[in-house]
């Protein structure tokens, strides 16, 4: 509906290459396969498109036929910015392709409802800070739900290395990094650091942030957005676009000229002490105010196991009736409010809808799903994962309801 009014909105839907688990963004859309391009030399520049490279790829370690190549890719430039390297199998490069060719993405836009730039208004400063390196301040006013950063990353790669030679991974990290321009390669190499280990990979683990590429997980860095501070009360969150690789960091709260920007390097909802064990692997101490003092930390703790116990309770079959769901959602609501969690709550609700339709309440669980589908707009991204998670539990609600219907009508 209306798609014809977005310039190159039919030709990116047209492309949807496979292996995409989000599917296609229109019902019916008809879904092609975009070659996937290994290291064959014989290839010209053309039929290596949109890459700007021949790839480079490793064997995995298991030479089964399952087992895929590990290679890397990079386009000198993205949408008209810096460029981007990725170490990734075939299949999932081949799945960009639509995204590296059709770059007009004002219909993507529509979509979401939110432009793809930050507010101009927005301003802020990369700054030495004491005992933090460096770290972001704002200069201006930054009111609450603007996009302060938006930024594509300019190199990836696949989270989990195990099926290919450690070896091999690192050369094509290497191999990545100098396809990259002299300029993104010395912005790379004045990354954060920890000093441990090849210095690639300490750069990924200081700095990566872990995002989906066609539904798999990989690390990636995004320039200036690494420069900000770990916080767990932050005053950002941050928003991933997976069909744009867009990462957007947005003001979680109003943020005052001069105040350090932060966001939570992990869940926000984490305990004590599983913060105090997630922060150690960066080597800082937890410093916000949840973890200012003992009395703060366990009344703190405490409203989180409740939010636990709560959606617990919630997966009991009995507990499915409109008024004890109401009385739950309205309890989750004060203490995410109290807790500064706003942020997950879509993933609350989401788990809430799903145990609806587990109990087969299907007229609550489309309620509370469809409650879910709008924070997760808001807060996760318009294409996130976790958004299209509560898209499909909509959709199995649906197609449920409609069976339960059949199978009524057919018995009767
Ligand atoms: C992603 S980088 C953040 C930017 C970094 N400060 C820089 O100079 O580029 C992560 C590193 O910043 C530092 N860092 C982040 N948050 C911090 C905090 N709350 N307190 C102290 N150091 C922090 C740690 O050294 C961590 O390994």
């Amino acid at each position: 509906e209306g798609w014809d009014a977005f310039p190159g909105a039919q030709e990116a839907l047209d492309l949807q290459c496979g292996h995409n688990p989000v599917g296609p963004l229109r019902p019916g859309v008809r879904q092609t396969y975009c070659a996937a391009i290994v290291d064959d030399g014989t290839k010209d520049a053309s039929s290596r498109s949109p890459w700007s490279y021949t790839p480079i790829c490793v064997d995995p370690v298991d030479n089964s036929d399952e087992a895929s190549k590990l290679c890397t890719y990079t386009v000198s430039s993205l949408r008209g910015g810096p460029g981007m390297s990725i170490i990734t199998k075939p299949d999932i490069a081949a799945g960009l392709t639509s995204m590296l060719q059709h770059p007009e993405i004002s219909w993507l836009e529509k979509q979401r409802g939110v432009p793809f730039i930050p507010d101009t208004r927005v301003s802020y400063d990369i700054k030495e800070l004491p005992n933090k390196g460096y770290g972001v301040i704002s200069t201006a006013f930054i009111p609450k739900d603007s996009i302060v950063m938006l930024e594509l990353p300019y190199m990836l790669k696949i989270s989990d290395p195990s099926p290919w030679n450690h070896k091999g991974a690192i050369a094509l990290m290497q191999q990545a990094a100098k396809r990259l321009t002299s300029k993104d390669q010395s912005r790379l190499l004045q990354m954060a650091r920890q000093d441990k280990g090849y210095v690639l990979d300490d750069i990924f683990r200081t700095n990566s942030f872990r995002v989906t590429v066609e539904g798999v997980g990989h690390a990636a860095l995004y320039p200036e957005i690494a420069r900000i501070n770990h916080d767990c009360k932050p005053n950002t969150i941050i928003r991933y676009s997976t069909q744009t690789l867009a990462l957007e960091i947005v003001a979680y709260r109003d943020i005052e000229p001069g105040e350090e920007i932060t966001l939570s390097y992990f869940a926000l909802n984490l305990r004590y002490h599983q913060r105090i064990q997630a922060i150690k692997s960066w080597g800082f101490n937890c410093s916000c105010s949840f973890c200012a003092d003992e009395a703060t930390r366990q009344k703190s703790d405490r409203r989180r196991d409740d939010i636990a116990r709560i959606l617990q309770a919630i997966t009991r079959k009995e507990n499915i009736t409109r008024d004890i769901v109401s009385k739950a959602v309205g309890k989750l609501e004060d203490l995410v409010n109290e807790e500064g969690l706003s942020a997950q709550m879509g993933d609350l609700l989401y788990m809430v809808a799903d145990a609806c339709m587990a109990a087969k309440d299907f007229q609550l669980a489309r309620e509370i799903g469809e409650e879910a589908l709008k924070v997760q707009r808001r807060y996760a991204g318009f294409d996130n994962d976790r958004t299209q998670d509560v898209v499909k539990l909509l959709e199995t609600v649906d197609e449920l309801e409609h069976g339960e219907e059949t199978a009524f009508a057919s018995a009767s």
